[in-house]
C-alpha cells in the first residue's frame, strides 16, 4: 500500500514509501474490530496461516477460534518501513533507480508508527481496538500507544520496555559491525554483487544466543558433538569438527541469510536501538503517565536475558493506574514471546478479547 512521502525523525526523506501488509477476517461496518500486530526485528507480516497454508509465527495467537479470533476480528500486520517483507527499504529503487542502499536513511520506530498510521487511514480505521507486538514488535506497539493514544484503544507490550538498555545497545553495536566489516558489504552498495552473508550470519549468531537462555543451550546441547563431526580432534582449531550448539547457530545464521537483506537487518536494529518512548516527550511519568484513552496488557518471559522482566516492570510502574505484569514461564529466554505465547491466552483474551 503507498503511503506518500515521510519526513522522518533523525532529518531523512523518503518521497514515496510502501508498506506490505497482510489482513485476516473482515472489518465490520464500524470498523470497531481492527487489530494491529507488530512484528519483532526479523518478523515478516505473515503472524498467521492465512490465504497461503504456510505456518504463521504466531499461529497460536490469530486464526479461527484462536485467541485473537479472526472469526470475530480484522487483523493486519505490516512491515516496518526498512524491512525487507513486501515495505519500502534499501533493497527498493530510489528515485533514481537504482536501490537506495548506503543511501537509506535512518528510520525510528516512531516514523514507522507514523507511516502505519497512514495505511491505517488508507484501510479505513479510525482507532484499533487492540496493537500488539513482542521485542520490536513491543517497541511499536507502544509508540503507536504513546504517539495515537486516541486510535489505540488497548495495547500489549511483550518482552520489550520502555527504551532500548545500554546492554541491547551494546549487543546491536556488534551485530552491526559484524556486518559492516563484511567485505562484500561495500559501504552498503552491494546490491547486483554478492551480498555481505558472512557479517549477517555472525550478527544473527550473537543476536541468537541472546534470544535463547543459558539452561536451554546447555539441556538441548551440552557439550555434545554434532553427528558425524569430532569437536576434539584436528591439529589446528579450524580443523576440528563442531559442537552440537556450533552447528545449531551456523543453522540458525544460514537460515536468516537466506531470507533478510542485511542493510534491513542493520536499519531495524538501529531503529530498535532508537527505542525510546521517552525521546521529547519528557520523562518516562510524563511520557506514560497521561496515557488514560488506552488499556495496556504488558508480559515478560521469565527468563529472558535480553529485555529483562524489570524492564517491563518499570514501564508497566510509568503507565497510569496498576498495571500487573504477566509473565511467560519457559527456560527458552526471548524466543518465549514466540514459541509460548499461548500462556497468555486466557489473560490476553479476558483483557482484550473476551469471547461474545
Ligand atoms: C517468511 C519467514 O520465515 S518470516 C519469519 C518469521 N519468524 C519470526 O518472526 C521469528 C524468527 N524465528 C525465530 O526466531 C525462531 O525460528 C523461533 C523462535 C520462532 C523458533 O524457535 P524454535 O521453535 O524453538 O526452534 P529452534 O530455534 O530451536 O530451531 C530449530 C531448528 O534448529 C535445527 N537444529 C536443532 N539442532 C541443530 C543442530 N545441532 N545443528 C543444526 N541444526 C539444528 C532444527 O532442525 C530446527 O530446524 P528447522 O527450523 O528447519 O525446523
Ligand atoms: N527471534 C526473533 C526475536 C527478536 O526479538 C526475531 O528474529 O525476530
Amino acid at each position: 500500500m503507498p503511503v506518500g512521502a515521510l519526513q522522518l525523525e533523525a532529518g531523512g526523506y523518503l518521497p514515496e514509501v510502501v508498506l506490505g501488509y497482510e489482513t485476516w477476517g473482515t472489518l465490520n461496518a464500524d470498523a470497531s474490530n481492527a487489530v494491529l500486530i507488530e512484528h519483532a526485528l526479523t518478523g515478516s507480516t505473515h503472524v498467521a496461516r492465512g490465504a497461503s497454508d504456510e505456518d504463521g509465527w504466531w499461529d497460536d495467537l490469530v486464526g479461527p477460534g484462536a485467541t485473537i479470533d479472526t472469526e470475530r476480528y480484522f487483523v493486519v500486520a505490516a512491515n516496518m518501513v526498512g524491512g525487507c517483507y513486501g515495505s519500502t527499504g534499501p533493497a527498493s529503487p530510489a528515485p533514481d533507480g537504482s536501490p537506495w542502499g548506503s543511501r537509506f536513511p535512518f528510520v525510528t520506530i516512531r516514523d514507522s508508527v507514523r507511516a502505519e498510521a497512514r495505511l491505517a487511514d488508507a484501510l479505513g480505521i479510525r482507532r484499533w481496538h487492540a496493537v500488539l507486538g513482542g521485542s520490536m514488535g513491543g517497541a511499536r506497539a507502544l509508540e503507536w500507544a504513546a504517539t495515537f493514544p486516541e486510535r489505540t484503544a488497548r495495547c500489549a507490550v511483550m518482552a520489550c520496555g520502555a527504551a532500548s538498555t545500554a546492554e541491547q545497545i551494546a549487543f546491536a553495536q556488534a551485530q552491526v559491525a559484524a556486518i559492516r566489516l563484511d567485505p562484500h558489504f561495500a559501504g552498503g552498495d552491494y546490491y547486483g554483487g554478492p551480498a555481505p552473508e558472512a557479517g549477517l550470519g555472525i550478527a544473527r549468531r550473537i543476536a541468537h544466543i541472546n534470544y535463547r537462555s543459558e539452561p536451554e543451550l546447555e539441556y538441548r546441547f551440552g557439550r555434545s558433538a554434532q553427528a558425524e563431526e569430532q569437536p576434539f580432534g584436528g591439529i589446528t582449531p579450524s580443523a576440528r569438527g563442531r559442537y552440537a550448539v556450533e552447528s545449531y547457530l551456523d543453522y540458525q545464521a544460514e537460515k536468516l541469510v537466506s531470507r533478510f537483506d542485511a542493510n534491513s537487518y542493520i536499519l531495524l536494529t538501529e531503529a530498535l536501538v532508537s527505542h525510546d518512548i521517552s525521546r521529547g516527550r519528557g520523562s518516562l511519568e510524563q511520557s506514560l503517565g497521561g496515557l488514560e484513552e488506552t488499556e495496556f496488557f504488558i508480559a515478560a518471559v521469565d527468563s529472558d536475558r535480553l529485555y529483562f522482566p524489570e524492564q517491563s516492570r518499570q514501564l508497566a510502574e510509568a503507565l497510569p493506574g496498576s498495571v500487573k505484569v504477566h509473565t511467560i514461564e519457559t527456560p527458552l529466554g526471548h524466543d518465549g514471546f514466540l514459541t509460548d505465547v499461548h500462556q497468555l491466552h486466557d489473560d490476553l483474551t479476558q483483557a482484550f478479547f473476551p469471547h461474545a
